[in-house]
C-alpha cells in the first residue's frame, strides 16, 4: 500500500501541476487522465480536487487516510463495467467540481456542504453491477432481497462506501465531530438515493417549483437556511453531474454512449438468455442507438438542466448549446438511418 501512495501523490503532483488552470475545463477528458495514471484517475481527481479546496485542512482529514480510502474506494468500482466504473465517478466528481465553480455558486454552500456532495460523488455508484434496479429486481438479485426492492443499487453504494471507512487507517472524517460526522452521512444519504432514474421527476418538479418561488437575485442563488431546501439543490447537483455526458464535447459523450450501450447489452443478453423480457434499449438486434439517446436527451437530460439553468445559473448556456448540438447531431444521424436502407 505504501508504493501505492508513493505512486498517487506522484500522480497527483504531476496532474496538480499540469491541470491546476484546466482542472476546471468542463470538457478535460476523464478516458486522458485515466491511462495517464495507470487507471487511478479517481484517487487523483478526488486528492486533488480535496487539496485544492483546503478540505484536508478544513475537516482535519489525514492525508494518508484520504489517500488509502479514495484508492480502496477506487478498487471497489467494478471494472467489468464498461460505464459505471472507476472512470464515471471521476467523470461524476470532476463535473460537481466545475459546477461548483460556477459564478452563481460561490459563496452559496458551507464547508460542510462542499465536501458532502463531493464525497457523494466519488462514492456514488461504487460496486456497481453494470444491471439497472428494474434487473434486479425482475432477477430476484442478493441485492433487491436486501433493500426491499427500493432504489436497490443506490443503497448498496452507499452501504459500500461507508462499510469501507471502517477499514484500518480509511476513516476520513475521524478528526470531524460526532454531529457533523452526523450531518455528513445524512446529507450524502440524502444525494446518493436521489442519483436514483425513479427520483427525477419528483427532483424535478420539486427544482420547478424551486424556481417559481425563488428570487434569484442578480448575483447567485439566495438559499435559506432550512435544511431541506439546501439539500433539494446538493441533489439535482449531483443528479446533473451524473446526467452531464450529453452536455460535453461529442467524441468525449460518443465513448459515454459505446460504454452504456455495452452495458446495456449485456444486460439484454442475459435477460434473452434467462427468457425474460428484454429490458427497453438492452437488445443489441433491435436498439436504436441514434434514437434513444435523441429521446433522452429530449425527455430527461435537456428538462433537467434547463430548469437547473433557470434555478441556479443563468449563464450555462454553452452547456445548454452543447446538450442541442449534439442532440441535432443524433437527430440527423437517426434520421438518415431511416432513409437510406
Ligand atoms: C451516454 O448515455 C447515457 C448516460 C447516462 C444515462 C443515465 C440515465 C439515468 N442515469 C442515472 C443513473 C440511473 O438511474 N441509471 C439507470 C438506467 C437508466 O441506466 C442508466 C445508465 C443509469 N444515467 C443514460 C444514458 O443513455 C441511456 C441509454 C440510451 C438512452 C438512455
Ligand atoms: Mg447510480
Ligand atoms: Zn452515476
Amino acid at each position: 500500500a505504501v508504493e501505492t501512495m508513493i505512486v498517487i501523490s506522484i500522480h497527483v503532483r504531476r496532474l496538480d501541476k499540469m491541470m491546476n488552470g484546466s482542472l476546471t475545463d468542463w470538457n478535460l477528458s476523464v478516458f486522458t487522465l485515466d491511462k495517464m495514471t495507470n487507471g487511478r484517475s479517481l484517487t487523483v481527481m478526488a486528492y486533488t480536487i480535496f487539496k485544492q479546496r483546503d478540505l484536508t485542512k478544513k475537516f482535519n482529514i489525514p492525508h494518508a487516510t484520504l489517500l488509502s480510502y479514495l484508492a480502496l474506494v477506487e478498487g471497489h468500482y467494478n471494472p467489468m463495467a464498461s460505464y459505471h466504473n472507476h472512470i464515471h465517478a471521476t467523470d461524476v466528481t470532476h463535473a460537481v467540481h466545475v459546477i461548483l465553480k460556477k459564478a452563481p455558486l460561490l459563496d452559496v454552500f458551507t464547508d460542510l456542504e462542499i465536501l458532502s456532495v463531493i464525497f457523494s460523488s466519488i462514492i456514488h455508484d461504487v460496486d456497481h453491477p453494470g444491471l439497472t434496479n428494474n434487473h434486479l429486481i425482475n432477477t430476484n438479485s442478493e441485492l433487491a432481497l436486501m433493500y426491499n426492492d427500493e432504489s436497490v443499487l443506490e443503497n448498496h453504494h452507499l452501504a459500500v462506501a461507508f462499510k469501507l471507512m471502517q477499514r484500518n487507517q480509511c476513516d476520513i472524517f475521524c478528526n470531524v465531530p460526532p454531529k457533523i460526522r452526523q450531518r455528513i452521512r445524512k446529507m450524502t444519504i440524502d444525494m446518493v438515493l436521489a442519483t436514483d432514474m425513479s427520483k427525477h421527476m419528483s427532483l424535478l418538479a420539486d427544482m420547478k417549483t424551486m424556481v417559481e418561488t425563488k428570487k434569484v437575485s442578480g448575483t447567485g442563488l439566495q438559499l435559506s437556511e432550512n435544511y431541506n431546501e439546501r439539500i433539494q439543490v446538493l441533489k439535482c447537483l449531483l443528479h446533473c453531474a451524473d446526467l452531464c455526458n450529453p452536455a460535453k464535447h461529442l467524441p468525449i459523450y460518443s465513448q459515454w454512449i459505446e460504454r452504456v450501450m455495452q452495458e446495456f447489452f449485456n444486460q439484454g443478453d442475459i435477460e434473452r438468455d434467462l427468457g425474460l423480457d428484454i429490458s427497453p434499449m438492452c437488445d443489441r438486434h433491435t436498439a436504436s442507438v441514434e434514437k434513444s439517446q435523441v429521446g433522452f436527451i429530449d425527455f430527461i437530460v435537456q428538462p433537467l438542466w434547463e430548469t437547473w439553468a433557470e434555478l441556479v445559473d443563468p449563464y450555462c448556456n454553452d452547456i445548454l448549446d452543447e446538450i442541442e448540438t449534439n442532440r441535432n447531431y443524433f437527430q440527423l444521424l437517426s434520421d438518415n438511418n431511416e432513409t437510406s436502407p
